[in-house]
C-alpha cells in the first residue's frame, strides 16, 4: 500500500502547481511564434491567420485553442498578441459569473486588443450568449433593470480578437465553437520536440545538459512541455547538490529515479495502480473502486489522475467489466501474467477469457 497522494503533489502532473511555478513558467515561455517548438501545423496555420490579417489591416478571426493542460495554450495566446503588436487582456470563464462581468471587460477593450479567455467552457450561460453577439457583431445588449421595466441598451465595442482556451472542447456549446474562425487542436508533443524544449529551457536556466540527458528528461515528460520543464528543474537541483551542476545521461537517470519517475514517465501512483491490478487481481478485470481501495486511494484519484495516462500509453484498458492490465503493462513492470486458467483464491476469475490480455 502506498501513502495517499493527490494530483497536486505529483511531479508528473500536467497542471500548474501555483504562483511560484507560474513565475518560472513565464520566464520559460517562448515570446514569438518562431520560438514556439512543435505543433507544426497549428503554428503554420496560425501564422497565416495572423499575417494575412496584418497585411489587410484587419483584426484577425477569433481563435480557439483546444488541448490538455500544459501543452502551451496560454503561451500561444501571449504570442498571438505579441505577433499582432497588440495589448493582451486576460480573463477566464470562472471569473465571469454574470453577463455584466463580461460587459465590463468588453466595453473597455481598445481597438484590435486581444482578449484571452482561459477555461472558456466554464463561463456562465448568460455571459456566453452575450459573447456570441460580441464576437459576431462587436456589439452587446446590456440589460438594465428587472422584470417588465427592463430595457436592453445596445453598446458598440471595439473590434477585438478573442482567443479562447479550453481543455474540454467537447463541452463548448456549438454556437460558441462555430464563432471561432480558427480552431487549433494542440496535441501531445513528440519526444524529439520535447528534447528541443528541454534544451532551450536549460539554456535559459543556465543549466549545462548533454543531448542524451535532455533526451532522457524529454522521454519521461508524458508529451507535455510543462512536465518537461518541471523535471528539468528537479534534475538540475540534483545536479547542483550531488554533482557539479552539469546534467548528463547518468545523472538524469539517477535524479529521475530518486523522484520515482520511470522511463515511460510513470510515477509511484501509476505504478502502484498497475502493480495492484496485476499482483492482487491477476490483471483484472476489476472494478474501479476495488482497485482504488487496494492502492489506498479515492476512486476519483485513480480515475482522473492515474488512468488517463495509463490508457493513453496502452498499459490499462477500461472494459465494461472493469480495469484490465494489457500485455504491455505486464512487460513494463517486469511481471509474468498468470496462466489463463482461473486462479485459485480470487473472486475475480472469469467465466470466459474474452477480456483477458493475450498471454
Ligand atoms: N511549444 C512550446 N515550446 C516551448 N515551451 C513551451 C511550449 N508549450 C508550452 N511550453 C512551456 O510549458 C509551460 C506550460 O505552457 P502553458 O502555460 O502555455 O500551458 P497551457 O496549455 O496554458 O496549460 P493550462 O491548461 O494548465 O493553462 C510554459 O512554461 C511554457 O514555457
Ligand atoms: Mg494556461
Amino acid at each position: 500500500m502506498t501513502e495517499p497522494m493527490d494530483g497536486h503533489d505529483r511531479i508528473v502532473s500536467a497542471d500548474a502547481d501555483g504562483p511560484e511555478e507560474e513565475v518560472i513558467e513565464a520566464a520559460l515561455r517562448p515570446k514569438k511564434l518562431d520560438d514556439f517548438i512543435g505543433q507544426e501545423r497549428v503554428r503554420e496555420q496560425l501564422s497565416l491567420v495572423l499575417h494575412s490579417a496584418l497585411r489587410r489591416g484587419r483584426t484577425p478571426d477569433h481563435v480557439l485553442l483546444s488541448g490538455g493542460p500544459g501543452l502551451g495554450k496560454t503561451t500561444l495566446a501571449m504570442i498571438i498578441a505579441a505577433e499582432l503588436g497588440r495589448p493582451l487582456r486576460i480573463s477566464s470563464g470562472p471569473a465571469i459569473e454574470r453577463a455584466g462581468d463580461l460587459a465590463a471587460v468588453l466595453s473597455t477593450l481598445s481597438e484590435g486588443e486581444v482578449l484571452f479567455l482561459d477555461e472558456i467552457h466554464r463561463m456562465a450561460r448568460p455571459a456566453e450568449e452575450m459573447l456570441y453577439m460580441a464576437m459576431e457583431d462587436f456589439r452587446v445588449d446590456v440589460v438594465v433593470g428587472k422584470g417588465p421595466g427592463a430595457t436592453a441598451i445596445p453598446l458598440d465595442i471595439a473590434p477585438f480578437t478573442l482567443v479562447g482556451a479550453t481543455t474540454r472542447a467537447g463541452m463548448l456549446p456549438g454556437p460558441l465553437r462555430d464563432r471561432f474562425g480558427f480552431v487549433a487542436h494542440m496535441d501531445f508533443y513528440e519526444p524529439a520536440e520535447l528534447e528541443v524544449i528541454v534544451q532551450r529551457s536549460a539554456r535559459l536556466l543556465d543549466v549545462e545538459i548533454s543531448d542524451a540527458g535532455a533526451a532522457e528528461v524529454a522521454g519521461r515528460s508524458r508529451g507535455t512541455p510543462r512536465i518537461a520543464n518541471r523535471l528539468l528543474r528537479r534534475v538540475r537541483d540534483y545536479a547542483e547538490v550531488r554533482a557539479d551542476g552539469a546534467v548528463d545521461l547518468e545523472l538524469a537517470r539517477a535524479a529521475l529515479k530518486l523522484y520515482e519517475v520511470d522511463e515511460r514517465g510513470l510515477d509511484r501512483l501509476d505504478r502502484a495502480v498497475l502493480a495492484s491490478l496485476m499482483r492482487k487481481f491477476g490483471g483484472g478485470p476489476v472494478g474501479l473502486s476495488t482497485l482504488a481501495v487496494s492502492v489506498g486511494e479515492e476512486p476519483e484519484t485513480v480515475e482522473v489522475v492515474a488512468e488517463p495516462f495509463l490508457v493513453r500509453q496502452g498499459l490499462l484498458a477500461r472494459t465494461p467489466r472493469g480495469r484490465v492490465a494489457t500485455p504491455a503493462a505486464w512487460a513494463h513492470l517486469g511481471l509474468t501474467p498468470p496462466p489463463s486458467a482461473p486462479m485459485a483464491g480470487t473472486l475475480f476469475a472469469l467465466d470466459d477469457d474474452a477480456d483477458r490480455p493475450e498471454q
